[in-house]
Formats: C-alpha cells, sequence, structure tokens
C-alpha cells in the first residue's frame, strides 16, 4: 500500500500524486516541487482544508523526465481537480489498485459492482497520456455500446476539467466508437487527427484496425471493461484475443482487465501469462472476495407460479411503490421467435402500462431494438424522474444509473455471475448506506438454484408471502 503522507514531511521523488483532500499551501508547493517537472499527474481537489493526504507511487521521477528529455519533449503537469467533478474521497478499489496501476504493472481490476472501477483506470489512463503528441494513446474495449456511452462520458468530463495551467495543456480529446455510430464520421476525425483516448466497442475497432484508419503503435494503456463477459460471448472472444496478442504486443502497453466477476480467477491469471494477454508480473488486486456484492443489497423472492408472475409483479410494485428500478426479462427462446410470439418484455410493457398506476415512466431497452431507441430509452432515463425500465441482461453490465433503488428478477438469471450483474445495478452509490431491494420472482422448482446462487455469492435471499 502507499504511504498516506503528511504535509510536514521529505517526500519521496514521484511520478503521480492523487489527493482526495485539499492539501495545505505549503504541502501543495512542495508536491508541487516534486512532480512538476514530471510529464505524469497530479489529481486532487481544490475546495476541502484538510491535511495532505496524498496516493503515492515512489518510483524515481528522473527516469521519466530523462526519457522526455531524450525524445525532446516538453514535460507539462495535467491537473484534475477530483473533487469539482464529485470525487471527494477514493473508494477501496481506487485505494488498493492506484498504486499498482501507476506502477506500471498489468492488472486485473476485480471489485464489487458500483464500486468505482472506471474512475480507477480513468486516472491511470489521463496519468500517461501526453496531449502534446497527437495519436491514439489509450485504448478502452467495452461490451455494449451503452457502456461505452457511459465511460465516455466520464472520460470527456475528466478531460474537461479546467485546470491551472490550462493554457499549457493541449486538450484530450476521446473518441466514442461504438457499434450503432456514424462509422464515415469517425474515418474522417482518425484521418484528420487522431484522439488520445478512444472507448471501443470490439467490431467497430476491428473494422477500424483492419482498414489501417486506426494505428496502436502508440498505445500505452489498453482497458477491457466486463473482461469475463467479453472473454465468454463468441460473438467478441475472438476479435479480442486478436487484439490483445495480434494488433498490439502486451510489451509495449500496460493492460488492464476490469469487472465485478472473474470466475476462476487463478485459471484466468494463469491464461493471462500463458497466452501473452498480459506481462508475467501482473497483479490480480481483488477488493474485498468474501462480500462479492455490495452489502447494501436486501435480497428477497417470491414463489409463484409462471402465469401468476406479471401479477405478483404488479402486487410487488404497489407495495414497493419503488421511484426508479430496473425489472429484468429473459431473452425470447427461439422456439417462441418461430412461433411468432410477441417478446417477453413487450408483453410485459404492455402489462405495466394498461395496469401499473405508479406515477414511474415504462421504458424498454433490449437488443433487439435499434440503436436509436436503445439511445431514447437511455437518455429519457438518465433524464431524472421516476421510471421503471424492462430489460433483458444488455442493462446488467457496467450500466450506473445511481438513483436505481430496486431490481426485479422476472426470470431467474441463467447464472450466478448474471444474478450478481444484474443486482449490481442498485446500491451505486459509494459511501451511501441507503439499503436497496434485489427481487427474484421465481417457480418452487427454481428455489434450488436461486439456493446455488446464494451459496456461490454468499449472500441471504428473504422470502416474501403477498
Ligand atoms: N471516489 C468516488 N467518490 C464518489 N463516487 C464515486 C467515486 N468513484 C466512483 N464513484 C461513483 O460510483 C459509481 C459507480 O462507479 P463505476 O461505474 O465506476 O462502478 P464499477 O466498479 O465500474 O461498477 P460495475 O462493475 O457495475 O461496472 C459511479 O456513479 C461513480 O461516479
Amino acid at each position: 500500500m502507499a504511504p498516506i503522507i503528511s504535509a510536514t514531511q521529505q517526500l519521496p521523488q514521484v511520478s503521480h500524486a492523487v489527493l482526495y483532500s485539499k492539501p495545505t499551501q505549503t504541502g501543495f508547493s512542495l508536491l508541487q516541487s516534486h512532480i512538476s517537472y514530471s510529464n505524469r499527474a497530479l489529481f486532487h481537489s481544490r475546495s476541502n482544508f484538510r491535511p495532505l493526504k496524498a496516493i503515492l507511487n515512489s518510483p524515481s521521477l528522473t527516469k521519466v523526465a530523462d526519457d522526455a528529455k531524450e525524445k525532446g519533449e516538453a514535460l507539462t503537469l495535467r491537473e484534475i481537480c477530483l473533487e469539482e467533478v464529485g470525487y471527494a474521497v477514493p473508494t477501496d478499489v481506487q485505494k488498493q489498485a492506484l498504486p499498482v496501476l501507476f506502477s506500471g504493472r498489468d492488472c486485473i481490476l476485480h471489485a464489487q459492482t458500483g464500486s468505482g472501477k472506471t474512475l480507477a483506470y480513468l486516472l491511470l489512463i489521463f496519468s500517461v497520456v501526453n496531449t502534446q503528441r497527437s495519436a491514439v494513446q489509450a485504448l478502452i474495449v467495452v461490451p455494449t455500446r451503452e457502456l461505452g456511452i457511459q465511460v465516455t462520458k466520464v472520460a470527456r468530463m475528466l478531460a474537461a476539467t479546467p485546470t491551472d495551467n490550462d493554457a499549457e495543456q493541449n486538450s484530450c480529446t476521446v473518441m466514442a466508437l461504438l457499434d450503432g455510430g456514424m462509422l464515415r464520421r469517425h474515418k474522417s476525425w482518425l484521418k484528420a487527427e487522431p484522439p488520445t483516448i478512444v472507448v471501443a466497442t470490439i467490431a467497430s475497432l476491428c473494422q477500424m484496425l483492419e482498414k489501417h484508419l486506426l494505428k496502436l503503435e502508440s498505445m500505452q494503456v489498453l482497458v477491457i471493461d466486463e473482461v469475463d463477459f467479453m472473454f465468454n460471448s463468441s460473438k467478441q472472444v475472438g476479435s479480442l484475443r486478436k487484439l490483445l496478442t495480434s494488433y498490439s504486443s502486451c510489451n509495449s502497453r500496460q493492460t488492464v482487465f476490469a469487472s465485478a466477476s472473474i470466475p476462476q480467477h487463478n485459471r484466468f491469471l494463469y491464461d493471462c501469462i500463458q497466452q501473452k494477454w498480459t506481462k508475467r508480473d501482473v497483479v490480480h488486486v481483488h477488493v474485498n472476495p468474501i462480500e462479492p456484492m455490495p452489502t447494501c443489497l436486501q435480497h428477497r423472492f417470491v414463489i409463484c407460479s409462471k402465469k401468476q408472475r406479471h401479477q405478483t409483479l404488479l402486487s410487488l410494485l404497489q407495495s414497493d411503490a419503488p421511484k426508479s428500478g430496473i425489472i429484468f426479462v429473459g431473452e425470447q427462446s427461439e422456439k417462441s421467435k418461430k412461433a411468432g410470439n410477441a417478446p417477453p418484455t413487450i408483453d410485459l410493457v404492455d402489462f405495466l402500462k394498461t395496469s401499473y398506476g405508479g406515477c414511474s415512466e415504462i421504458l424498454l431497452l433490449e437488443e433487439d431494438m435499434n440503436f436509436n431507441s436503445r439511445a431514447a430509452s437511455l437518455s429519457e432515463v438518465r433524464q431524472g424522474g421516476g421510471y421503471l425500465l424492462v430489460a433483458t441482461d444488455i442493462a446488467a453490465r457496467g450500466v450506473d444509473l445511481p438513483e436505481i433503488t430496486h431490481i426485479y428478477n422476472c426470470d431467474l438469471p441463467r447464472t450466478a455471475v448474471d444474478y450478481l450483474h444484474r443486482a449490481g445495478r442498485t446500491g451505486r452509490k459509494p459511501f451511501s448506506d441507503e439499503k436497496c431491494n434485489v427481487t427474484s420472482i421465481i417457480m418452487p422448482e427454481e428455489r434450488f438454484v436461486l439456493q446455488r446462487y446464494e451459496n456461490e455469492l454468499m449472500f441471504n435471499c428473504e422470502e416474501l408471502f403477498l
């Protein structure tokens, strides 16, 4: 663990500092004198006059400075005021991961849903990119367009934070290269001036790589978010392997894998090294392994027959009266599609629109919708106000809607990992102890499956009688 230092202490030579509270004036000058001739980063908060607390890593600056001198690069200090964008205290995963990430080692970030993994890897990226270079220096790969839009938004927010030395800094540009986007516009952008950071889904990324429109030779950091999902997806795994080993080499980049679930993590770690997806000294940062899910979640279940499912959900909604929630529904089977049945999501939306009198808006998000309708649903959700989002598992990974207090599993998720990610769409305020509910509506014969999830994920589910 990196040292927590006090303002009066003699500082080690550092290449990065993350301050989650405002240092005293003396402390601040002291820090600047130690890192201002680095091209690395200073993340801090401005308004809060608490004693200087910093997470530091200590490899000597000299090498950074010498390398830059050799390349004839000007060295600038990148500052991001974290408190201004709502981050005043580091979360556990940030405390544990930042020293590893800043040391330059490859890392598997394995921490609960909603624990702040995105900011951890973005801080690494902002600490290494040099905005005076016109090249793609960081690439973040995500499994869905929805998650890509969200990560891009946070990255752009960090890139836009005003700093004291803005005049010296070129802006850090962030491109969202996502399925369903306007690839023609991206082509012109890439030809004119490569962005500093690219957030991409794998199919769109590979298109650009194959056409040699996007080049990765200057890429310093590669992040694969929801890594277990990507390796498990038959549509994405082939391209992902190519990206990790053919389009770039683990020796020329820092690789970060992130997820709240890394099943069989020892085996995965072994594969990372054997397959050369990462360097040999990759670190597995596993935060709170005995609690795979946030403790603020209360898990409940109701038993009913398949036919009673909608009615049971309605009774639950009427008694919970959630302001905002997600109702997860399983994907429609091929057999049901062939028989010409309406998707179960549409059936449920129709049912709720006619029977549920709650003030929440009923919205739909599923894979088969076109990208515009998907975007419309999510942007309505993000505008605030109450809503119930009826969704398939497309909404189960990474989507961050902190206002959600209730999750309903109208169909039991297929695996414990799916349960963990669905449940993790609530309880997403790192420093809040507000209780959030996850309720599964199950048939009697599914009780033992839920019991298995309880054992695997170490949680307790309470039966509700309506
Ligand atoms: N230091 C912090 N202080 C306050 N809020 C934070 C901090 N770090 C992250 N957050 C907030 O916590 C929420 C969850 O963060 P994030 O989306 O990164 O979670 P995650 O770990 O990636 O979860 P998942 O595994 O579900 O994708 C976000 O709303 C984010 O803004």
